[in-house]
C-alpha cells in the first residue's frame, strides 16, 4: 500500500494536466487535482453537455486536440467504448516524446484497442469507487482507494507520476495498491458484473419479486430488500462482516449463516468462475465492442425493460416521501 507520506517530490508540480472528459470520474479528477494545486485543463467536444458544468467550476476547457498538444499529462476519462475512436482521431497524432498517457481503467490498453507509441509514459490511477464519491470524499478530507499501474515507463519516473497523481486525487489519504493493467481490468470488470452492479441488482430484484409475488406489500419489499441494503453495506464499509454481524440481531445472524450459502450456492460460484474466464479470454470485451459497433441493441432493450420493473415506481414514490434527493 502507498500513502501520502510515501510521495516525496511532487513530480507533477508545474506540469499541465489535461483531463479528457468531465463525467463521473472526469469532474472529480479535474476539481480534486485543481484544488490540490495542479494546473488542470479539461478536454471536451465543442457541443459537449459537460462543457458548461466545467466552465461554471472555473476550469479551462479546450478541445481534445489542443489539450493533448499542450499537456504534459493526459488522463483519458472518456467512456471506455469511445476511447479508441478519440485516440485514433485526436490523441495519437498530437502525442510528443516524454508525455504521459493515463487511464482510470485498463480496458483499452489491456485488450489492445489502444497501442501507444513507445516515447510516452503510460500509467493508470484507477479509483475503486464511483466518480461522485471520489469528489465527495475528497471534499470531506478523505478519498477513495485507488490502484496504480505502469504499462510503459519511457521517462523512468512513471510510477512517481502515478503516485503524485493519486495523492492529488485524494486517494493516498486512504491508500493505493500497485497492480498491472491486466489485474485492474479483469478484477474491475468481474467486480462490477458479478458483485457490485449485476449481482447486487439481481439479488435485490429477486428478493423484491419473491415477497411481492407472495402477496406482501411492495413498499415493505422495497424497504426490506433495497432501502435497508445501504444501512447494512454502511456497516460492512465501516467494519467488515464483523461490524455488520455485531450490529444485527442474533436471529438475523443465525439466518445469515443458515441461508446465505443456499442463495449464493456452488452453482453461483461456478457461474462466477465462468464469468471471470469470459473476461480473461476477451469474450466479454469483444461482446461490448460489437454491442457498441451495432448501436447497443441488447443494452438499450434491457435498459428499457429495467425501467418497467415495479421496484422502480415503488422506489420513486417512497423516496419522494422520504425527501431523498436522489431522483432530482
Ligand atoms: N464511473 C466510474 O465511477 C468509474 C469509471 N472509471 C473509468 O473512467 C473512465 C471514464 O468513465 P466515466 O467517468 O464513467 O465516463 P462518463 O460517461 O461519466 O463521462 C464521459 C465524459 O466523456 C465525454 N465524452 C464522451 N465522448 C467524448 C468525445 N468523443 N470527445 C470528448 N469527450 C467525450 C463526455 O462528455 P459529453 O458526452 O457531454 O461530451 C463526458 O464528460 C472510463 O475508463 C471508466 O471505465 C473508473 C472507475 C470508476
Ligand atoms: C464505479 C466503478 O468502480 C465501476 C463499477 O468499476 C465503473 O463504474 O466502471
Ligand atoms: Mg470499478
Ligand atoms: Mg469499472
Amino acid at each position: 500500500m502507498y500513502y501520502e507520506n510515501d510521495v516525496q517530490a511532487d513530480v507533477l508540480k508545474g506540469k499541465k494536466i489535461a483531463i479528457l472528459g468531465y463525467g463521473s470520474q472526469g469532474h472529480a479528477h479535474a476539481l480534486n487535482l485543481k484544488e490540490s494545486g495542479l494546473d488542470v485543463l479539461v478536454g471536451l467536444r465543442e457541443d459537449s453537455n459537460s462543457r458548461s458544468k466545467a466552465l461554471e467550476s472555473g476550469l479551462t476547457v479546450k478541445s481534445v486536440d489542443d489539450c493533448v498538444k499542450e499537456a504534459d499529462v493526459v488522463m483519458v476519462l472518456l467512456p471506455d467504448e469511445k476511447q479508441k475512436e478519440v485516440y485514433d482521431s485526436q490523441i495519437e497524432k498530437n502525442l510528443k516524446p516524454g508525455q504521459s498517457l493515463v487511464f482510470a481503467h485498463g480496458f483499452n490498453i489491456h485488450y489492445k484497442q489502444i497501442v501507444p507509441p513507445e516515447f510516452v509514459d503510460v500509467f493508470m490511477v484507477a479509483p475503486k469507487g464511483p466518480g461522485h464519491l471520489v469528489r465527495r470524499t475528497y471534499e470531506k478530507g478523505s478519498g477513495v482507494p485507488a490502484l496504480i499501474a505502469v504499462h510503459q515507463d519511457y521517462s523512468s519516473n512513471a510510477k512517481d507520476k502515478a503516485l503524485a497523481y493519486a495523492k492529488a486525487l485524494g486517494s493516498l489519504r486512504v491508500g493505493a495498491i500497485e497492480t498491472s493493467f491486466k489485474e485492474e481490468t479483469e478484477t474491475d470488470l468481474f467486480g462490477e458484473q458479478a458483485v457490485l452492479c449485476g449481482g447486487v441488482t439481481e439479488l435485490i430484484k429477486a428478493g423484491f419479486d419473491t415477497l411481492v409475488e407472495a402477496g406482501y406489500q411492495s413498499e415493505i419489499a422495497y424497504f426490506e430488500c433495497l432501502h435497508e441494503m445501504k444501512l447494512i453495506v454502511d456497516l460492512l464499509y465501516e467494519g467488515g462482516f464483523e461490524k455488520m454481524r455485531y450490529s444485527i440481531s442474533d436471529t438475523a445472524e443465525y439466518g445469515d449463516y443458515r441461508v446465505g450459502r443456499r442463495i449464493v450456492n456452488q452453482e453461483v460460484r461456478n457461474e462466477m468462475k465462468k464469468v471471470l474466464s469470459e473476461i480473461q479470454d476477451a469474450t466479454f470485451a469483444n461482446q461490448w465492442i460489437e454491442e457498441n459497433r451495432t448501436g447497443r441493441p441488447f443494452y438499450n432493450q434491457v435498459k428499457a425493460d429495467e425501467l418497467k420493473h415495479p421496484i422502480v415506481n415503488t422506489g420513486k414514490s417512497l423516496r419522494t416521501m422520504m425527501k431523498l434527493e436522489g431522483d432530482k
